[in-house]
């Protein structure tokens, strides 16, 4: 395997064609998203951007279709904080596709105070972990039947101190910001390892990975991040930077046959040990289908 580094302003170096191979890359129209549909459309690739406002997606695409030439860039509407939506997003998707190469989970939200989803989910483990997991579950049709093929979960490494609250995974006894979204980035790589178990043999891989800090607008709700954000900001990652990794992820060939991982870098590395806990990833897996109706 080459070992590629891209902490800093390093970048994943392995050209590709990427031309036919569809994608889907939710959250794209801003931050990590935006910039791994930039550099996918840059390689060729059929992209539907998902997005949940569709003036800033529309945005988006017309900024990178100008500047890479690749009009095979598609902007559609994806509201992950409702099973509604996500159903009809699918269904629209089927419509238009009859293979799915690459399905990129990016989109997330962080801290601020607690809010709900339309089912009444607290929002970041209903729009982190719950909508990509109906998503996902909904389109793995089309994903097995693309095999070799991909999904690919953007977490983050503060799940290294995330913890499952299986008395209250909603948040409803007590909430705290942070704790909230360290428990869905922490239920994203449990379910990465749940799900690639269930895919073994399919042709189709998982993995999870943490873009590193990147100076984005995910920090939009979080009141001591904006206070530091002067002293953070030379420390973070620009969101061309942040996107390397997820690109690793989805296109090197390495890791064709790879799944049920954690990158960070454009690196494997050590998940934490509440990432491995396989009796807490069926346990979520299963709580999962109850709360999103997919069995
Ligand atoms: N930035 C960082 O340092 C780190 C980021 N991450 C992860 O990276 C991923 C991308 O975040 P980043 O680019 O930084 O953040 P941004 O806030 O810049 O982008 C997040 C994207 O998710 C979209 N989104 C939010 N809620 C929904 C929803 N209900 N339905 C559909 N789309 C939604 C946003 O749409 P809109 O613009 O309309 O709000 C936006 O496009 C996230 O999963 C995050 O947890 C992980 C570790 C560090
Ligand atoms: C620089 C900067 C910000 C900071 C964002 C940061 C620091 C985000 C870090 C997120 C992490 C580490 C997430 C992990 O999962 C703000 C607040 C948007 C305000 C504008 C400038």
């Amino acid at each position: 395997m080459d070992l590629i580094d891209c902490s800093k302003d390093g970048v994943y170096t392995k050209q590709s064609n990427e031309t036919g191979k569809v994608i889907i890359v939710t959250g794209a129209n801003t931050g990590i998203g935006k910039e791994t549909v930039r550099e996918l459309a840059r390689r060729g690739a059929t992209v539907y951007m998902a997005c949940r406002d569709m003036e800033k997606c529309e945005k988006a695409r017309a900024e990178i279709v100008e500047e890479t030439k690749n009009q095979m860039i598609f902007s559609r509407y994806l509201d992950l904080s409702s099973l509604d939506s996500i159903r009809k997003f699918v269904e629209e998707f089927k419509a238009e596709e009859d293979k799915l190469d690459i399905l990129i989970n990016n989109a997330g939200v962080m801290r601020g105070p607690r809010k709900l989803t339309k089912e009444g989910f607290e929002m970041q483990i209903g729009v982190n972990h719950m909508g990509h997991f109906l998503l996902t579950n909904l389109l793995l049709d089309v994903i097995k039947a693309s095999a070799p093929s991909r999904i690919v979960n953007v977490s983050s490494a503060v799940h290294y101190v995330g913890k499952i609250n299986t008395k209250d995974l909603n948040s409803e006894k007590s909430y705290s910001e942070g704790g909230a979204y360290s428990q869905s980035k922490l239920a994203n790589i449990l379910f990465t390892r749940e799900l690639a178990k269930r895919l073994e043999g399919t042709g189709v891989t998982v993995n999870a990975l943490h873009p590193g800090a990147v100076k984005t607008e995910l920090g939009r709700n979080w009141t001591a991040g904006k206070l530091f954000s002067p002293l953070l900001s030379p420390f973070l990652k620009t969101p061309e930077g942040g996107a390397q990794t997820t690109l690793y992820a989805a296109l090197d060939p390495d890791l064709e046959k790879l799944s049920g991982l954690y990158f960070s870098d454009c690196r494997p590395k050590e998940m934490a040990a509440a990432a491995k806990d396989d009796n807490m990833a069926r346990w979520l897996w299963a709580e999962s289908e109850k709360w999103t109706g997919f069995v």
